[in-house]
């Protein structure tokens, strides 16, 4: 059997903490020769810059493009508040996400059952949710030149970012969601905003034009970035598939979180094209939340997307998905028991990350 290598980022703040949770797992895996790791830890964000004066370092990309698969806790924190900006612990996301070209970010917010109450909608809205959030990860407005804050003559500053879409860009992410459609519920939601944005306009056209030639079995709806953010909380198993750009899949996926209970249980996957060295499709898989520094070094944070951006890795990069749903069932097998990180106990007894992790790892051995 092989031995796969990881990269694990944990970075700053929670995400240490979670990391340590989902490593527990890695290496219970490989003791028992369920699939082998080999995992290789270095910094990112906040930690890099104070260690080397950059948020990643150029060997730590490198190793990145080796990796079998990417692992990244969380950046970013107030310490950092006043680095400039190509120097923020952000910036280190953004060049990963870059040079590993990883374009297509899955976000499924899944509400499992035992979590129905500690959702912020009401039970029946939320009951049964499944849906999957597919963001454009490496272009529009987070990367697009000019981005940049001039001073006018008059002393007054201006500021630019730039939202640009080619073709071969949405061409691409729009194949991801119908592709991921079809083995779901077959309905893709196109989220843009043509009304307003000439970029919306080429977006609308292109996932139409895809959709007609390619998936015409598949339902295709477009719906205005901003109704979809409303719709997700009015209604939101009206969704299956929704395919959105870079800025509008980052904030529509917050939202989604909280249908699912809590920003801590969403798991994210971010795929590309197939590294010539691995022959396996480039990956980085992190949950979607930041590195919360409100709860940081209090062994309060829910590990529980830390430990699903594994399930999907398993999933998507290991072709190892009886291991997948193995560790998912594991998961939901831990809350239906009540055990509760902070974030999900709605008053309730907490425990902390660390007997979170223990206790999914406990579950998952039982189903071996
Ligand atoms: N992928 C990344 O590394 C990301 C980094 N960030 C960075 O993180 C820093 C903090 O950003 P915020 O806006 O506060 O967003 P955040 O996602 O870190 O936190 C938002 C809220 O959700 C809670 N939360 C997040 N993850 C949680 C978990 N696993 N368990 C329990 N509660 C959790 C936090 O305690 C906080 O109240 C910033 O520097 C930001 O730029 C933000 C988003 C993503
Ligand atoms: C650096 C940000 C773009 C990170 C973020 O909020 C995200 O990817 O969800
Ligand atoms: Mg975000």
């Amino acid at each position: 059997m092989s031995t796969y290598k990881l990269l694990l980022l944990p970075g700053d703040g929670i995400g240490t903490e979670i990391m340590r949770e989902m490593e527990k797992i890695t290496q219970w895996l490989t003791a028992q020769g369920i699939i082998f790791f080999e995992t290789e830890t270095d910094l990112v964000g906040g930690a890099s810059y104070d260690a080397h004066g950059t948020p990643v370092t150029d060997a730590v990309v490198a190793q990145a493009l080796k990796a079998d698969a990417v692992f990244m806790g969380a950046v970013g924190g107030p310490k950092w508040a006043d680095v400039g900006f190509a120097n923020r612990p952000e910036a280190a996301l953004l060049r990963l996400r870059a040079d590993l070209d990883v374009f297509a970010n899955l976000r499924p917010a899944i509400c499992y059952p035992a979590l129905v109450g500690a959702s912020s909608l009401k039970p029946e809205l939320v009951e049964g949710l499944d849906i999957l959030i597919v963001r454009e990860l490496t272009s529009g407005v987070y990367f697009r030149e000019p981005k940049e804050i001039v001073t006018l003559e008059d002393g007054s500053k201006r500021a630019t970012d730039t939202q640009i879409y080619t073709t071969g860009e949405i061409e691409r992410i729009a194949k991801v969601a119908f592709e991921l459609a079809q083995q779901r519920r077959n309905k893709v939601s196109s989220a843009e905003k043509h009304n307003v944005m000439a970029s919306g306009i080429l977006w609308k056209q292109i996932v139409t034009q895809v959709g007609k030639e390619l998936y015409p079995s598949v339902e295709l709806e477009h719906v205005l970035a901003d109704n979809c953010a409303m719709q997700l909380v009015r209604q939101p198993k009206q969704f299956d598939v929704i395919v959105t750009d870079n800025l509008f899949g980052d904030i529509l996926s917050d939202v989604a979180a909280m249908l699912t209970g809590s920003l801590g249980m969403l798991p994210s996957a971010s795929l590309g094209n197939t590294n010539p060295v691995t022959g396996r499709r480039f990956a980085l898989y992190e949950p979607v939340h930041g590195s919360a520094p409100d709860i940081a070094g209090q062994n309060a944070a829910n590990p529980l997307a830390m430990i699903g951006s594994l399930a999907m890795a398993l999933r998507y990069s290991f072709d190892r998905g009886d291991v997948a749903e193995k560790l998912e069932k594991a998961i939901i097998n831990v809350l239906a028991n009540g055990t509760r990180t902070r974030d999900i106990a709605d008053g309730a007894q907490a425990v902390g990350t660390s007997a979170m992790g223990d206790a999914v790892l406990a579950e998952l051995q039982k189903l071996f």
